[in-house]
């Protein structure tokens, strides 16, 4: 028998606004904050296997194989349904680590449905999102796949639907530690909670952006550089930038002004994530 194998995407996500609303008692904070997805991402290839082994053979410098959330989200898998075949895991990396675009959730979410699909599983979405959202906080909207307006530590999901413009999204080169800029004491924890759907205008800002934009003069510069041409915004707890433009010509003319120094990547925003267009193409 022939392994099956099948490759997936697994875009970035942007926060197209972010408030802190207050710290729950276990110290996590409570958000209020848009998802939308980019046309975007890395490129996940699963071979099924008949032992049981699960096997990343991408080497991520930083992260141990055990670490790496792909591994954990296809063992937690396997562990939960009690699935008795393994995988083979190849991955090609372009979305940079620890710059808010939520790659590590993304890689995750992208295993969990992927090996759903493989393994046969026949698990429910909402069943694989409660199983993302014990890796981390970003990775249930990365498996419904659907952009969202999301609440709690961002697993209360409602599907939103956003302009789609392109984005030029600046990547600075350094990784921002999202528990080093939640324990800052000068952190705006107090925003008031939206309580109207949608979204009212004026909503835009990132309450992180303030401790960030001091903290790190390079996303401060980033931002300064991209503000000239368009609003220019942090994602999550950056260290990615991002601002909108009406076209693919107008993003590409700015990222053309970009040197060695500062990269960036231009990308169309999707309310319907390429994975899932992807999967839905397999049914
Ligand atoms: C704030 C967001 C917005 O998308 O930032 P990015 O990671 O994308 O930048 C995410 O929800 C991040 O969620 P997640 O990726 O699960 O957070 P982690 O890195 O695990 O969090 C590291 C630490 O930050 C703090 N933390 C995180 C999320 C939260 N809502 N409140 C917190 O106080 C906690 O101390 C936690 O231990
Ligand atoms: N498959 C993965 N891809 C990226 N990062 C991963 C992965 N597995 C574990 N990590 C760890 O998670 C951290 C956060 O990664 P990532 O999701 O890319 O950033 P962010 O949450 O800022 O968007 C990384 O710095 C890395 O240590």
């Amino acid at each position: 028998m022939t392994a099956a194998r099948l490759t997936l995407p697994s875009p970035a996500k942007l926060n197209l606004m972010l408030h802190i609303l207050g710290r729950r008692p276990d110290g996590y904070h409570e958000l209020q904050t848009i998802f939308q997805f980019l046309d975007y991402g890395d490129e996940i290839t699963f071979a099924v296997r008949d032992d049981g082994v699960i096997h990343l053979h991408t080497e991520f410098e930083g992260v141990p194989h055990d670490s790496n959330l792909i591994v954990k989200a296809a063992k937690q898998l396997q562990a939960q349904s009690g699935c008795r075949l393994g995988i083979d895991i190849w991955i090609e990396k372009i979305l940079p680590m620890g710059g808010g675009i939520g790659g590590g959730s993304s890689n995750a979410a992208t295993t969990l449905l992927g090996l759903n699909h493989l393994w046969q599983l026949g698990w429910e979405i909402d069943r694989l999102a409660a199983l993302g959202l014990t890796l981390g906080a970003d990775v249930p909207v990365f498996v419904r796949g659907h952009a969202a307006f999301a609440e709690g530590v961002g697993e209360k999901l409602t599907p939103v639907e956003p302009e789609e413009p392109w984005y030029l999204v600046l990547v600075p080169q350094v990784s921002v530690s999202t528990a080093e800029i939640f324990s800052d004491p000068l952190l705006t924890r107090n925003s008031p909670p939206i309580k109207v759907r949608p979204v009212p205008k004026g909503n835009s800002r990132n309450d992180c952006l303030p401790v960030v934009a001091r903290r790190y003069p390079d996303v401060r510069n980033a931002l300064n550089l991209l503000g000239k041409f368009t609003e220019a915004k942090l994602t999550g707890t950056g260290s990615c930038v991002f601002g909108g433009f009406p076209s693919k010509a107008e993003a590409d003319k700015v990222s053309a002004l970009l040197t060695e120094t500062l990269t960036g990547f231009v990308a169309k925003g999707s309310n319907v994530s390429m994975l899932h267009r992807k999967l839905q193409d397999l049914l």
